[in-house]
């Protein structure tokens, strides 16, 4: 692709009910656990998507998502929304997404990093700019925390091994100083190695106001 392209970044969100359950022993010890796993999904998610949308590449960011809570947090910072049609899991909401963006330059985000800084997300598009299809693994080198296409369909193989999967599949695997771009926050201690990172004002916030999470967090270290 000649220039610099102008990138549609898509990011799926389960319903709250049914997201993240690899973090419930977590929120389970604190005091109201429905109401703390619900902020902390949506802390993960707002610092994800406003880290994508302060990424100067990025042109537009858009949440599938079925879920009414995320769909309004995430439309208040800037994101767009689509359902989760057809309701098929993972890849096919990322196809569906990746239908509904302007241009053809698009990458499937992770929902779940809250250490991303918007010169990460920036250096690996602007890194994958120069290929048809390129991914980056995550922090464990098995899953995938991006995978970008450019000019051409994207193609998602997300779900376990889907690093493998995705360079099976074709797309250049991508690494740089990204570290926040690695961390994407699946159980207790990815969300201690994010901590440590730094993230972002929502899960912050969110760690500082609710005592019990915070004690969590460090008690079981
Ligand atoms: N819209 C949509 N998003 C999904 C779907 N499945 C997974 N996701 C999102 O994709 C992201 C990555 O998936 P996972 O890390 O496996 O998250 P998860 O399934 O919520 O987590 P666990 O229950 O712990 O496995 C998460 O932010 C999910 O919300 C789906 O069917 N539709
Ligand atoms: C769905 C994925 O996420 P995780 O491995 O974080 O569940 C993936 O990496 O493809």
């Amino acid at each position: 692709m000649v220039g610099v392209p102008a990138w549609s970044v898509v990011v799926p969100a389960k319903r709250l009910a049914v997201a993240k359950t690899r973090l419930r022993p977590l929120t389970d010890r604190t005091d109201r656990p429905a109401s703390a796993h619900e902020a902390l999904v949506l802390a993960l998610l707002a610092d994800t998507v406003a880290a994508a949308l302060a990424s100067p590449p990025v042109t537009e960011v858009v949440v599938v998502t079925d879920e009414p809570a995320a769909a309004e947090l995430v439309r208040r910072l800037g994101a767009r929304t689509v359902g989760d049609d057809p309701d098929s899991g993972l890849n096919a909401a990322l196809e569906h997404g990746a239908r509904a963006v302007a241009g053809d330059a698009v990458a499937a985000l992770s929902s779940d990093l809250p250490a991303l800084r918007p010169a990460e997300l920036a250096a690996a598009l602007s890194a994958a700019a120069a290929e048809p299809r390129c991914f980056v693994a995550d922090g464990h080198g098995t899953g995938t925390t991006l995978l970008t296409a450019a000019g051409t369909p994207l193609r998602p193989r997300f779900g376990a091994g889907s690093a493998q999967a995705h360079r099976d599949d074709g797309a250049l695997a991508l690494s740089g100083g990204w570290p926040g771009l690695l961390r994407d926050v699946d159980a207790l201690e990815d969300l201690r190695a994010a901590v440590a990172l730094g993230v972002g004002p929502a899960t912050a916030d969110l760690l500082a106001t609710s005592p019990t999470l915070a004690v969590q967090l460090g008690a079981a270290r």
